[in-house]
């Protein structure tokens, strides 16, 4: 790109790398994460357990096919995960000026522009993603003209950053599930209004426990999942009943903690569109869309607990489940948006849970 300003990427470790600006010409501080996903830019920036995080692109060519047009579907938008960009900054390789797509409505540079944030092109990000995978996710910063300090985005309430402050009601159908949102993807609302549902969607520190429901989804969100107490605090309350339970992602992780089990920080999460994972007890695995820089440990989770789906490439946890109740959770995003739509069915697992509950009653 012809008369890119110049600008760095810094890490820690004091680890500086030179680029060139595309997007906003800013600083920004926050946690540096790689995502060796090929494709879903748009999705990825707009996921909002992005928050906080600068998030590096493993992928060579970015900004090729620009970014859509905005859409509806059923008042949340059809295309995007939500309604900004979450990204606290963008690294990449090649940044492709040039566009074009039949759905591209503008270039990623100027999208970043209009959220006011920086991206940083012309670092080899495979070389950067070697340096995080050896000594783990970051802190850094990108550094236009104004210096800024480092700044741990765990340490802060992101949560209740992104989740919404006011109780949304979506579709109608037999089945009545209260999505508690701490941070959701609006594909997980697409997939339950795909389905016999009426929505529920009430903000991540509701007292979701006094609405009358059928089954209750915790969605994903960013940031360390201890930080969300109020959650959990309801959840232990749904714990005791006997109503089915999914989570995704942070939702995995606070069932994880509400049933008396622990999280830890990986050392550099999983981030791709290829993360193979096993179903306890059988010999089959899928590929997995994923996003998260904290798992539950096994090791910790209380005796009618048990890991439901297992990381094959590092053995961490992918998913528990309640041994004799409707109460179970995925650390993937079967919702993918982007990535493969394999273990979309669990969507379904759910409701027939809350059929069979209902038809019990
Ligand atoms: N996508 C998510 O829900 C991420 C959960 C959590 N913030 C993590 O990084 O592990």
């Amino acid at each position: 790109m012809e008369n890119a300003k110049s600008v760095k990427l810094v890490l820690e470790d004091g680890t500086e790398i030179q680029g060139q600006s595309f997007g906003a010409f800013t600083s920004a501080a926050g946690e540096v994460v790689f995502s060796t996903a090929m494709t879903g830019y748009p999705e990825n920036l707009t996921d909002p357990s992005f928050a906080g995080q600068i998030l590096v692109l493993t992928y060579p060519m970015v900004g090729n096919y620009g970014v859509p047009g905005e859409e509806l579907y059923e008042s949340i938008s059809k295309i995007f995960e939500s309604d900004k960009i979450h990204i606290a900054g963008l690294v990449v390789n090649y940044y492709s000026e040039e566009h074009s797509h039949w759905n591209a409505a503008k270039s990623l540079g100027d999208w970043l522009k209009e959220y006011n944030i920086p991206g940083i092109f012309g670092v080899d990000t495979r070389m950067l993603t070697k340096i995080l995978r050896e000594k783990g996710a970051m802190l850094g910063k990108i550094v236009a003209e104004e210096d800024v300090e480092l700044h741990d985005p765990n340490q802060d309430n992101l949560v209740a950053q992104v989740s919404p402050t006011e109780v949304k009601h979506y579709g109608s159908g037999q089945h009545k599930i209260v999505l508690v949102d701490c941070g959701t993807k609006t594909n997980i609302i697409r997939c339950f209004l795909q389905r016999d549902v009426e929505l529920i969607r009430v903000p991540w520190d509701y007292d979701f426990t006094k609405l009358d429901y059928d089954g209750l989804f915790l969605s994903n969100g960013p940031g360390d999942p201890k930080m969300c107490t109020a959650t959990i605090q309801h959840l232990q309350t749904a714990l005791g009943q006997d109503k089915p339970i999914f989570g995704i992602c942070l939702g995995s992780q606070l069932m994880g903690l509400a049933a008396g089990g622990d999280t830890f920080k990986l050392k550099y999460g999983h981030r791709s569109h290829n993360q193979p994972v096993l179903l306890s007890g059988t010999k089959r695995s899928y590929i997995t869309s994923q996003n998260h820089g904290f798992a539950v440990d096994t090791n910790t989770l209380p005796a009618e607990w048990e890991m439901l789906f297992e990381n094959l490439n590092d053995g961490t946890c992918e998913g528990i489940k309640h041994k004799s109740k409707p109460f179970f959770s995925t650390q993937f995003h079967p919702e993918a948006a982007g990535g493969p739509e394999d273990t979309e069915y669990l969507f379904d697992d759910f409701l027939k849970a809350v059929a069979e509950h209902k038809a019990t009653k």
